[in-house]
């Protein structure tokens, strides 16, 4: 079914909507293509993480029995968890309020704290994705300007900053960043400022007619970074050293399944690298038609998520053993003529000194044969290992911005390759914020339906907003607020959001109601087996994984990595206390909506149970009730004379309360619009 979604919006899709499903179902816009919903979905989900933390946890925490232990836990809780979510949105087609909502409005909480989580993602992604630009016009030059050290204003010497850490490093902290020694201080980085807001202006520009236009646009920016990883595989592979830095990497460390912290770190990137818990996955799959194969497109996307990581860090790797052999080739050649110098002034090592033209591999070997009986060490000769180099490993922004800009450099045609990275990372990062948008502006459109003839404003206002907030990342000391961001409100809330997810289909739904209704979509039956995982395996796992983390954020000091200046090095930092304090609000204020609401609905329906039963009154519009209601209940309460004064059952109230029997207010103004469209 190839309609454009021009024809589609506004109009009825065709399909009919089983069971009992709020009235905007039929105006809903819809997916131009099946390819186009994939693309967008996997746009979502692969996005920096995939390049910049998975390539480094892999690499910290036991390399190929990393890579083993995240697939097992994409199959115990990532995978059930995206079927869960995208066959809610498909079946509810309500972004993640409305889904919650509809389930319980009690629940209702889990959605606004999905939106929180998301705008606080939101509001640091659009930083990197500013960063990546200034790299990218950065790139244009000839040799590129983080190549060399700049020197002393009307002096050859270069700035000692520069000249004690490396050219990239100085210009990433220096040239980009201007950062500040430590987070306190609050001057702006104008020029940063300025891409911060063409980044805003991208999103908004590609998400600004709905699903309609950053659909299309998804081609270009969910297949571009493939192209890229491709081309920098084949490249990477073609370098002296690249297969050591692949073996360096892939060799398994089988202690760290004992390590409770690695299976944290592996389930937490899970949830990031999938996006569980953000509600994109359900506002994405909301806008699916009924009977989409959803349980097929949850296996696809995992798996292709989960490929682009492999494939990324198979580049990064690639590339980096490349580096890593050029610094030791460097440090060969040093310590080749420092034992030349030796051997003449003492008898040392002399009789098998190697020869100038000497491969790092040989010089490692000959070292190790004459450490024996000479302690090179002592002698002040290193070994300079290629395993050395890549050890010091390198993490987010520091492994793009810094390690990986220095490799390029060394490449022939180095700005071509540099201008294709940072454009790849741009896409990468674009096309995730389209979904991060959509996940705080469709559960706001389902829920106030009265936004919805603003569509347009209300999405160009998200975005001011997001830029408003987002000065804060801009200041000169803002990569400090973008690490605590990283670190704090994209970890504990989003375990917390995806438990809730959890309970409320398995538990208070029914797991069995659910594989039913995923049943009517998908015209059989899905495995079994996910019904247990709902119920008991993932929820377990999850739960286990908050403990685990709880208990690291009770035992460990908050701290964060700053540059000095004067040292011209990274050193750790305790946070201050006001900056404590944002770092707890950030994980407070993400998951209180989920009591609070819970409290307010429990209440409210107390009041109203208390209320009905003292006055006799029912609350609700009758003609509604025998509309909805069917055959005998419908006639008992006509035949009762119970409409208008009498009360309904306490099953019914609660099925009331959930939308199920009657047409809510909201349902109405949406109704309202719906005409004004049509
Ligand atoms: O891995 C990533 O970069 C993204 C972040 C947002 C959610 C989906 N995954
Ligand atoms: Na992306």
């Amino acid at each position: 079914m190839e309609k454009s979604l021009n024809e589609l919006e506004g109009s009825a899709t065709g399909e009919s909507s089983l069971g009992l499903i709020p009235a905007e179902v039929t105006s809903r816009p819809t997916w131009g293509s099946k390819v186009q919903y994939i693309l967008a979905q996997v746009g979502f989900s692969v996005g920096l993480g995939n390049v910049w933390r998975f390539p480094y946890l892999c690499h910290q925490n036991g390399g190929g029995s990393f890579l083993l232990l995240y697939f097992l836990l994409l199959l115990i809780i990532g995978i059930p968890l995206f079927f869960l979510e995208l066959a809610a949105g498909q079946s509810i087609r309500q972004g993640s309020i409305g889904v919650w909502k509809h389930i319980s409005p009690r629940l209702a909480g889990i959605g606004f704290a999905s939106c929180v989580v998301c705008s606080f993602v939101a509001l640091y992604y659009n930083v990197i994705i500013g960063w990546s630009l200034f790299y990218m016009f950065n790139s244009f030059y000839y040799p590129l300007p983080w190549e060399n050290c700049p020197t002393l204003p009307n002096q050859t010497v270069e700035v000692p900053e520069c000249a004690k850490s490396s050219p990239t490093t100085y210009f990433w902290y220096r040239s980009a960043l201007n950062i500040t020694n430590s987070i306190e201080g609050s001057e702006m980085n104008w020029p940063m400022t300025g891409f911060l807001i063409l980044a805003w202006f991208l999103v908004c520009g590609g998400m600004i007619k709905g699903i309609k236009s950053s659909g299309k646009v998804m081609y270009f920016s969910s297949l571009f970074p493939y192209v890229v990883l491709f081309c920098f595989l084949i490249r990477g592979f073609l370098l002296d050293g690249a297969a050591d830095g692949i073996r360096i990497m892939f060799t398994p460390k089988l202690e760290i399944w004992k390590d409770v912290q690695v299976w944290r770190q592996a389930a937490t990137q899970v949830f990031f690298a999938l996006g569980l818990g953000f509600g994109s996955v359900i506002a994405y799959s909301s806008y699916n038609d009924r009977y989409n194969n959803c349980h097929f497109d949850a296996i696809l996307v995992s798996f292709i998520n989960f490929m682009t990581s492999i494939l990324a860090t198979l580049v990064v790797f690639a590339v980096l053993g490349f580096r890593a052999n050029r610094i030791a080739e460097i440090c060969v050649k040093e310590n080749v003529w420092k034992v030349s110098n030796l051997s003449l002034n003492t008898s040392g090592p002399g009789l098998l000194f190697p020869s100038e033209n000497i491969t790092v591999a040989d010089y490692s070997k000959w070292y190790e044969e004459v450490n024996h009986q000479f302690p090179l060490e002592n002698l002040g000769i290193s070994h300079c290992r290629v395993e050395d180099e890549m050890k010091k490993g390198v993490e987010g922004t520091g492994l793009a911005f810094i390690v990986f800009t220095e490799a390029m450099t060394l490449l022939p045609a180095s700005p071509f390759w540099s201008v294709l990275f940072f454009l790849m990372l741009l896409n990468l990062g674009l096309s995730t914020m389209f979904g991060n948008m959509q996940g705080i502006i469709t559960p706001l459109l389902d829920n106030f339906p009265k936004l919805l003839k603003r569509k347009t404003l209300f999405t160009v206002l998200c975005c001011v907003c997001g830029l408003l907030i987002g000065l804060i990342f801009v200041q000169r000391s803002g990569s400090y607020f973008v690490s605590m961001f990283d670190d704090y409100s994209a970890t504990l809330p989003l375990i917390i959001v995806v438990i809730f997810e959890n309970i409320a289909v398995a538990w208070v739904y029914g797991a069995d109601r659910f594989m039913e209704d995923i049943q009517g979509m998908l015209g059989y039956r899905p495995w079994i087996l996910y019904k247990y995982m709902w119920k008991y395996v993932s929820l377990l796992a999850m739960m286990g994984l908050l403990l685990a983390s709880l208990i690291r954020m009770c035992i460990t000091q908050p701290t964060y990595q700053s540059w000095n200046q004067e040292k011209a090095e990274e050193i750790n930092l305790q946070y201050p206390k006001w900056a404590l304090g944002l770092l707890i609000s950030l994980i407070v204020v993400a998951s209180l909506p989920i009591p609070v609401v819970f409290l307010k609905e429990t209440l409210q329906s107390w009041l109203k149970r208390r209320r009905t039963k003292m006055y006799g009154q029912c609350e609700y519009r009758q003609g509604n009730i025998v509309d909805e209601i069917t055959g005998p209940v419908d006639e008992t309460i006509i035949n009762s004379g119970h409409v208008g004064n009498g009360y309904l059952p306490v099953e019914m109230e609660d099925m009331a309360e959930r939308g199920q029997l009657l047409n809510t207010a909201e349902d109405e103004a949406e109704e309202d619009t719906n005409n004004v469209h049509g």
